[in-house]
């Protein structure tokens, strides 16, 4: 379902490619066991086959019936083989078409519900790699030797009761032993893995903090938390390998257990009197069949219920998730951002942050929002941009929810900047212009706008220079990047978090002439800060407080006591 501008949303674009998997992969199952069912048929045709010349030709020794014998017996391997082959290029083939249908859609959904509390991407991609892994290995086999295993029970039984007793008594010993050692492996290899994750964890802490940690000594007892936290858990993960380890011998011995007790039980019963030749013959040749799976259960099972939670999950997604209606491109923005009885909190114990909320911005108006650290300055950003989704109320430019802009027509108006500033994989360049082919021209006016040009030609490779080069760009660099990126295009609107971010007191106090700019194009400006200089550039400062946004008086409390640099003027919320 193309949007106005040819694209898809996202999210639309991963429901559709569920929808299609999931009716692809469910054909390609029925397929499978019908394919599965036919082979066992064809298998049970061959034992029949087997034990009819092997009963028949001592007493009739008719070349016919050899002759017939043999034709069906190559007639069924040539089309077990042809079945065999179906099988595993559908195996591949769905495999392939899992990947390849829902990769593009997972990772869009996954960037365009970055910071949003619902977890939908997250789950979708982890149950795909789930369904992907099973369809991949051995599940049609396993579902299939689960299905048919009363129906090759019963054949054994009607081949020989002693044969029938026997595949029982080894199914369920195989499937109890198998069960306990999946149960200790996997629980060795959890408690390996946690106490791997934590050393991990600690190492990728002190690397980041390497320098204060050799600065202050603190290497030693580092190391010591390290063993520790690699030790720990270690003796478990020990004796549960130990356990699942003897439980594979116990296998082990239990196949060749299979393996001998049939020649044992033959030998006692023709002693006893009866001719099993021919049937328990035929009894030897399913025996394998029924009673293999089994022993390697626990691991199937852990599979197979693995998939099946994935489908299950996939499908109520599917079900759950009301469409997303597309973006939809309005005109270009006339008038003002407002806010309007925005109420919003994140998932989970916590009161909401907003409650009612009312803002408006107009047309060449620069406003301030402070408030202290976890306020929720950027998340209100991140409501107004429609990034977020509010639990009530709306953000609106020109009377239109944010949410409900196609996002490439919004951001040709609108020029955001979040606090976690830069995307790598790009170049200087392409990084201003948003990842589009650059238009060097708007690129460099952008660059000087925002003060980042005289930095940017200082770069090895000037506009070209890679973001993941080895050339380490400083914070205050990347932030300047990252406000010419904001500032391509001269979008109408500009809604920047931390807006000095890690500048200096130069890189301040160009971003206050820039804010006198703005005003005078009649752009409209809505910014967080912590710097009290920066307050005095805005014409209306609001604080949040109690989830509602208050217009700042004489003294705002940010992180202590911090004075406004000037009277501000008479503010008001909305
Ligand atoms: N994705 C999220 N899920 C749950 N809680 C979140 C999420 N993002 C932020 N929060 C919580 O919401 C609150 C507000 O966070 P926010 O980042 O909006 O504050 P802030 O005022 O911008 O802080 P700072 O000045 O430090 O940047 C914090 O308590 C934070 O822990």
């Amino acid at each position: 379902m193309p949007g106005p501008n040819g694209s898809v949303p996202a999210e639309a674009q991963l429901r559709a490619a569920i929808e299609d998997t999931l009716r692809v992969t469910g054909s390609w199952f029925a397929l499978m066991l019908g394919l599965g069912l036919t082979g066992v048929l064809i298998g049970f045709a061959l034992i029949l086959n087997k034990t009819q010349l092997f009963t028949l030709m001592p007493t009739t020794l008719s070349r016919d019936t050899l002759f017939a014998a043999t034709v069906f017996w190559v007639i069924a391997l040539v089309a077990a083989a042809a079945i065999r082959i179906v099988q595993q290029h559908a195996v591949a083939a769905v495999s392939r078409y899992v990947s390849e249908r829902l990769a593009v859609p997972a990772v869009l959904c996954t960037v365009q519900r970055a910071g949003r509390p619902e977890a939908l991407a997250g789950e979708a991609l982890d149950a795909i790699e789930t369904m992907r892994e099973a369809f991949g290995g051995q599940l049609p086999q396993i579902a299939l030797s689960l299905l048919t295993t009363p129906l090759l029970l019963v054949l054994i039984f009607a081949l020989h009761w002693a044969a029938g007793v026997m595949s029982v008594a080894f199914c369920v010993a195989g499937g109890v032993v198998s069960l306990l050692m999946t149960r200790a492996a996997h629980r060795a290899a959890t408690v390996a893995g946690e106490s791997r994750t934590r050393a991990f964890g600690m190492t990728a802490d002190a690397m980041r903090s390497g320098e204060a940690v050799l600065a202050m000594g603190m290497l030693p007892r580092l190391v010591r938390h390290w063993v520790a936290a690699a030790a720990e858990g270690s003796a478990e993960a020990w004796a549960s390998e130990r356990r699942a380890e003897r439980l594979k011998t116990l296998l082990e011995i239990l196949v060749g257990a299979l393996r001998g007790s049939i020649i044992f039980i033959m030998a006692g019963l023709t002693l006893a009197g009866q001719n099993v030749n021919g049937a328990f013959a035929g009894a030897i040749l399913v025996i394998g069949t029924v009673v293999g799976p089994f022993m390697g259960i626990g691991a199937h099972l852990r599979s197979l219920t693995g998939a099946l939670a994935a489908w299950q999950h996939l499908r109520g997604m599917v079900r759950g998730t009301a469409p997303v209606a597309e973006g939809i491109a309005f005109p270009p923005p006339a008038t003002a951002l407002r806010a309007e009885h925005l109420s919003f909190g994140y998932r989970g114990p916590t009161p909401p942050l907003f409650r009612n909320l009312q803002l408006e911005v107009g047309a060449g108006e620069i406003v301030a929002i402070v408030g202290p650290s976890g306020s929720g300055k950027s998340t209100l950003l991140r409501l107004l941009m429609g990034i977020l989704r509010p639990g009530s109320g709306g953000a609106y430019l020109d009377g239109h929810a944010t949410s409900q802009w196609d996002r490439r027509e919004l951001a040709r108006h609108v020029g955001y900047l979040p606090q976690d500033a830069l995307l790598s994989r790009a170049s200087v360049a392409e990084a201003i212009a948003r990842l589009e082919a650059p238009d060097m021209e708007a690129v460099m006016e952008a660059a000087r706008r925002a003060g980042a040009h005289e930095t940017i030609i200082g770069l090895p490779c000037g506009y070209a220079t890679l973001l993941t080069g080895s050339y380490q760009l400083s914070m205050g660099q990347r932030h300047r990047i990252a406000l010419a990126r904001a500032l391509y295009g001269n979008p109408r609107l500009l809604v920047l978090d931390e807006l000095a971010g890690s500048l200096d007191a130069e890189g301040e106090a160009e971003v206050a002439r820039l804010l006198q700019r703005l005003r005078a194009e009649g752009i409209a400006v809505l910014f967080t800060t912590h710097r009290p200089n920066l307050l005095a550039a805005a014409d209306r400062v609001l604080a949040i407080r109690r989830g509602q946004l208050v217009p700042a008086g004489e003294e705002v409390p940010v992180h202590g006591t911090l004075r406004l640099a000037r009277a501000p003027r008479p503010a008001v919320a909305a």
